[in-house]
């Protein structure tokens, strides 16, 4: 119908159970499963649970950023080139990885036993034009997180903007990424640039999200919601009489188009590109010089 014209509706709904990955690791994978390989230009979407010892030893990156957002806990990250820091519960790493990064992503061992360690880790894809730039870091503890408060709603912008209020985050392929806690019996109408491709993932809660006269689709937590084009913005609920927040994630980004080849941590756009990438990294060449002599503290 006509109402529907600019409201972007809930078009593939997924369940993200859980895998393994990393060493000893535990992921939810919603994006980078096999039923949803790509959706440009995302490659991966991990919710992921981790406790010492285990974590994401010794591995490289080259051709697309991750972005590392803590639920709880914390993790050590360092890289080759002696870059290292802590993500703390509520912080963000936006890494772009660019023409190669080689780090360890390791829970704290905190003395007082096992303490869970969770997060999201979305991965980006870069347009061929920025796939080889010089690594770069945007790191943002919690306290400096962008964050702001309408009608019942909670926003912490970790890139784009809400209300007038912007991140300072500086996306090169053009992002945004939301995290809504809606009190219960609130709501947001929420604009989404006309082609991104755009998706919710939940957190918390169960909520609603699409069109009031359709059967929107409910939602409880771990689920996957792609959001169809054809509109502007999203519509979504707190509609649970249960008295639980709702809260989750909405992602949306400009779709590169570019061939996409993936092996594993490399991400280019041709296979002899790939080629070239695993060589280099063999080879510790073409900004993999560093990690000819290292291996992290944390992972060894
Ligand atoms: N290639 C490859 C293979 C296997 C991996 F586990 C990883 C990897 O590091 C991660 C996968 N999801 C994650 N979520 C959170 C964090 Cl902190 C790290 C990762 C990786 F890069
Ligand atoms: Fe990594």
């Amino acid at each position: 119908g006509k109402n529907n014209i600019n409201k972007r509706l809930v078009v593939k709904k997924l369940f993200a159970r859980q895998q393994h990955e990393g060493f000893g690791a535990v992921v939810r994978r919603s994006i980078g499963r096999f039923e949803l390989r790509y959706f440009d230009p995302f490659l991966v979407l991990d919710e992921f649970s981790v406790s010492a010892p285990a974590g994401f030893p010794d591995h490289p990156h080259r051709g697309f950023e991750t972005v590392t957002y803590m639920l709880e806990g914390e993790i050590l990250h360092e890289d080759c080139e002696g870059h290292k820091g802590v993500i703390r519960e509520g912080g963000l790493q936006w890494m772009t990885a660019g023409k190669g990064i080689v780090h360890s992503e390791m829970p704290s061992s905190n003395s007082n036993g096992i303490t869970h360690n969770k997060g999201l880790q979305l991965w980006i894809n870069l347009s061929s034009k920025h796939k080889l730039v010089e690594p770069i870091y945007q790191e943002i503890e919690s306290k400096d997180i962008a964050e702001t408060e309408k009608d019942g709603v909670r926003v912490r912008i970790i890139a784009g903007e809400w209300n007038g209020v912007k991140s300072k985050i500086c996306t090169r392929t053009p992002t945004m990424y939301l995290d809504f806690t809606l009190s219960p019996g609130s709501r947001i109408s929420q604009s989404i640039p006309f082609h991104w491709n755009a998706f919710v993932y939940v957190l918390e809660g169960q909520g609603h999200f699409g069109d009031s006269k359709l059967q929107h689709s409910g939602a409880a937590a771990h689920h996957l919601l792609l959001l169809g084009l054809g509109g502007d913005r999203l519509e979504a609920w707190n509609s649970s009489d249960s008295g639980l927040p709702l809260r989750f994630i909405l992602v949306g980004g400009e779709p590169i188009g570019e061939p996409m080849v993936q092996f594993g941590p490399f991400v280019m756009n041709t296979q002899e590109e790939i080629d070239q990438t695993i060589d280099d990294f063999d080879n510790f060449r073409n900004g993999f010089e560093k990690a000819r002599h290292w291996k992290s503290q944390a992972a060894s």
